[in-house]
């Protein structure tokens, strides 16, 4: 195999609690998320000795920051020697909750994965994936998973099919701004305690129960947050959140009738607004030869 094209899926956190702070500095999670049909393409394929190129007209990230480009080496210096050119075109807003630098790691560890018959097992796969982002072992599988520790611990867990609308607004959140913001605020008590046992993942569950650790801080910061949940109510979603540190806000509409309504109505006011349904995996192989 020469050449790989592949699907990196964004995800949404439908569900989302900080435990506390591990030895390490990170933080101990409690997720639900969910992948979505909205990509970035990515076209992985080798070349002659030429060492790791990543050609992205669509950012302005230096090649060597790119997260793909860490992916690559992290592969190169511990399993076998890579050489590639990958081609991205990121649709995913970045800085957005949206896990998309994530997901375009995954999809980097899948296609080398492939095209250099490398055979990594599941464990490998996280074992890479965790040492680049805590985002990106959900994305390796995605679909609907409860996710635990600081992002490594996957569980499968059945959900409906979601219609969502989602917004990004201009404001961006880098990451580990949102968790520095988080332990410097005061903290509202929540239970887990309803996740136990849980196996289906539906509407009125998530209506019900479920929040963001995170969104009542970055709202404060951001009152478009709060506009932006506010307009989706008003015009008929059953519920809406802000997804992982923000700033993006979706909402999950019970019909595809008001969705479509909703859309074109919003669209006038929001420019970065995109119509999104459930995803059953994290990336998808477009094609390979
Ligand atoms: C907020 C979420 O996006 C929800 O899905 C993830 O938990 C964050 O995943 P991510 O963006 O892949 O995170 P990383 O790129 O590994 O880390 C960015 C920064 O977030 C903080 N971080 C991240 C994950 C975690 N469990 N605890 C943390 O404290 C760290 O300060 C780190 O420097
Ligand atoms: N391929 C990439 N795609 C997106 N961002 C990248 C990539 N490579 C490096 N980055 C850097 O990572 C930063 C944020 O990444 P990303 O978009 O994954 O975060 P996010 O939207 O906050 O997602 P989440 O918080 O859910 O992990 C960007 O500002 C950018 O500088």
């Amino acid at each position: 195999m020469q050449n790989i094209s592949l699907r990196a899926n964004a995800k949404l956190n439908l569900f989302l609690k900080i435990n506390g702070i591990t030895n390490f500095g990170y933080h101990d999670m409690t997720m639900i998320n969910q992948s979505i049909s909205l990509y970035d393409d990515i076209k992985i394929t080798k070349n002659d000795n030429q060492g790791i190129k990543i050609i992205d007209e669509t950012t302005d990230i230096e090649f060597k920051e790119n997260i793909m480009y860490k992916t690559v080496k992290i592969i190169n210096d511990k399993i076998s020697k890579i050489d590639v050119d990958i081609e991205i075109n990121k649709k995913i807003p970045m800085q957005a909750g949206l896990g998309g630098g994530s997901s375009d790691a995954a999809a980097v560890i899948i296609g080398l994965d492939h095209i250099y018959n490398l055979n990594l097992s599941d464990e490998q796969k996280i074992d890479i994936a965790v040492k680049v982002g805590a985002d990106v072992p959900f994305c390796l599988f995605g679909g609907t998973k409860y996710v635990g520790g600081i992002g490594e611990k996957i569980n499968h867990i059945k959900s409906d099919n979601f219609l969502f609308i989602i917004i990004k607004p201009d404001e961006n959140m880098p990451t580990n701004q949102a968790f520095m913001l988080y332990d410097n605020s005061e903290k509202i008590k929540r239970s887990t305690d309803f996740l136990q046992g849980i196996k289906n993942i539906d509407l009125d569950l998530i209506r019900k129960n479920f929040y963001n650790d995170f969104e009542p801080i970055i709202s404060d910061k951001f009152s478009i947050i709060e506009k932006i949940k506010s307009d989706f109510y008003k015009i008929g979603a059953s519920f809406t959140m802000m997804s992982g540190s923000g700033t993006t806000v979706y909402a999950i509409f019970d019909e595809e009738n008001t969705r479509q309504r909703a859309y074109d109505y919003l669209k006038n006011e929001y420019k970065n607004i995109f119509l999104s349904n459930t995803t059953k995996s994290g990336i998808e192989i477009v094609s390979f030869s």
